[in-house]
């Protein structure tokens, strides 16, 4: 068994307090028992009668689990913090290490972050609205996650009832504030677990919490207490687990109205009235009321279905956008996802894009879909995705050298050769000035092919780029016109002025 010396816990910063102990996380990493850990220690007013025997239950407790199989050990983890190490001060054990409870066992309240315990889930609406916790709470309010609590808690206590090389472990103080809740998934982590003791321990101390007293005690029948007390405050933390609002943390009736009406039928309220029963015979074990309640989660459970996904086209040009669709059966939301470079994209309305929803995944992948609402989820592949790039395309516009002919020689019709002689256009050949092309830059695709998302508007781009050089090829050619007829206008009037009559 592992002892560690409190020195070497590091600044212990307060967690929760109990009537018997104060909980503190950790400051130091302890390399023999990794992880985030909580240190529980026996509170200095309890008394040396109770001390001892109480750091007995707890050494009990961690070598319990030293001597379970890696796959007991796992499913213990996965439903209690239970204890890992001792700790001793100066050779006198103290307390014990167990793992922290995670983050998503916190939930945020007026004063701060503090432990989701199962008793939150009892205070009506008005009072977790006055603390602050009402929002982080609401996840829990729902039915099915509730009744999937109350599963995981029996399941806890029947997993600790599992015969254990002839011992029969009891866990005692079962109460509200044992538990710890997460919402997303439903589970519960059982706290307290170092008073676990053999039903064979005579000299166990477990105490009971107020209004969780089974009959027989009560009636002072027997002292201590037994897997069948354990299952009594077992149907106790149910049924108060599922009510909400006033009275609901003394209530002991399954069929009070403060249990949403339709959790439970009457087959469940029978059961848990047989495990309130004071004929203790009539309860039922702890794995019975799990499976009730597991059942009763499948029954009342109504997950959506994804029915298709596929993409619009499985290979595009990297930066293009492809659209999503999906068919689907009772989805609340959607979400758009790859399992690479943590691409999603979540709550689209599922009815909202039927024509697909357009997703830009930053690399190639496979693209599911999940359709998602408060019982469940269905996920499915819609494609893999293959991008391409585009090369860089250079479309440059050289226009092939015009050959114009010399303007021709110009006849004038017989008419005119009739009339007085004019100053006429020469009939020889005018030279044509030289014509020069434009400079009509080479047209880079690359950087505008992202943005067209359509062979059409690929076109266009490449249309304007041939626009803009047809009107520069279209200018210079006026240009080469406009000095050419220039040109042939000087030449005639130089003609004329030597061909006129001398002045009178
Ligand atoms: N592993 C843990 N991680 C974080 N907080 C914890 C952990 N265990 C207990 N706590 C907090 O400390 C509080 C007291 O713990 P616990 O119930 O074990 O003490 P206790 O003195 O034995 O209680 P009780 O009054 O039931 O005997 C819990 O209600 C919870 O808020």
């Amino acid at each position: 068994m592992i002892r560690i010396d409190k020195r070497r816990l590091g600044t212990l910063k307060p967690l929760g307090q109990g009537g018997m102990a104060q909980v503190y996380l950790v400051g130091d990493h302890i390399p023999e028992v990794p992880g985030r850990l909580a240190f529980k220690e026996l509170l200095p007013s309890v008394d040396a009668k109770n001390r001892g025997p109480m750091l007995s239950t707890m050494r009990q407790a961690v070598a319990l689990r030293d001597a379970m199989s890696p796959a007991e050990q796992a499913e213990l983890d996965l439903l209690t913090v239970w204890p890992l190490a001792m700790v001793h001060e100066r050779g006198t054990d103290v307390g014990m290490l167990m793992r922290c409870l995670p983050d998503d066992f916190f939930i945020d309240a007026n004063g701060g972050r503090r432990v989701f315990e199962f008793q939150l889930l009892g205070a009506d609406p008005s009072q977790a609205k006055a603390n602050g916790f009402d929002k982080s709470r609401a996840p829990a309010d729902k039915d099915l996650v509730r009744l999937a609590l109350m599963a995981r808690l029996a399941y806890a206590i029947e997993v600790i009832h599992r015969p254990r090389g002839g011992r029969h472990l009891v866990y005692g103080d079962m109460n509200l504030r044992n538990a710890a809740v997460a919402t997303d998934p439903p589970r519960i982590l059982l706290m307290d677990c170092d008073g676990v003791a053999d039903a064979a321990d005579a000299n166990r101390i477990q105490p009971h919490t107020p209004f969780f007293v089974p009959p027989e005690v009560r009636k002072k029948q027997q002292k201590l207490q037994d897997q069948l007390t354990d299952v009594y405050k077992l149907a106790l933390c149910v049924i108060r687990g599922l009510a909400t609002g006033r009275g609901s943390t003394q209530l002991d009736d399954p069929a009070s109205p403060l249990v949403p009406a339709g959790l439970l039928d009457q087959i469940g309220i029978d059961l848990l009235n047989r495990a309130l029963s004071e004929d203790r015979a009539q309860r039922p074990t702890a794995q019975e009321i799990k499976e009730y309640l597991v059942g009763r989660v499948l029954d009342l459970a109504d997950p959506p279905t994804l029915l298709s996904a596929a993409l619009s086209t499985d290979v595009t040009l990297r930066g293009s956008e492809v659209f999503v669709r999906w068919q689907h059966k009772g989805g609340k939301s959607v979400r758009i996802f790859s399992d690479v470079n943590n691409f999603s994209v979540g709550d689209l309305d599922p009815d909202g894009y039927p024509n697909g929803y357009p997703i830009k995944p930053p690399t190639a992948c496979e693209i599911r879909v999940a359709v998602v609402n408060d019982h469940g989820e269905d996920e499915g592949p819609a494609g893999r995705l293959h991008y391409y790039e585009m090369p860089p395309v250079q479309v440059s516009v050289n226009p092939p050298a015009v050959v114009l002919p010399d303007l021709p020689v110009m006849r004038l019709p017989r008419t005119h050769a009739e009339l007085p002689p004019y100053p006429l256009p020469a009939a020889d050949v005018v030279p044509l000035p030289p014509l020069h092309w434009p400079q009509v830059p080479p047209v880079d695709l690359a950087p505008a092919v992202p943005e067209a998302h359509t062979s059409k508007q690929l076109r266009d781009v490449i249309g304007s780029a041939y626009r803009a050089a047809d009107v520069g090829v279209d200018a210079a050619i006026r240009e080469m016109l406009r000095r050419t007829a220039q040109k042939l206008r000087a030449d005639s009037k130089q003609k004329a002025s030597a061909n006129a009559f001398p002045p009178p």
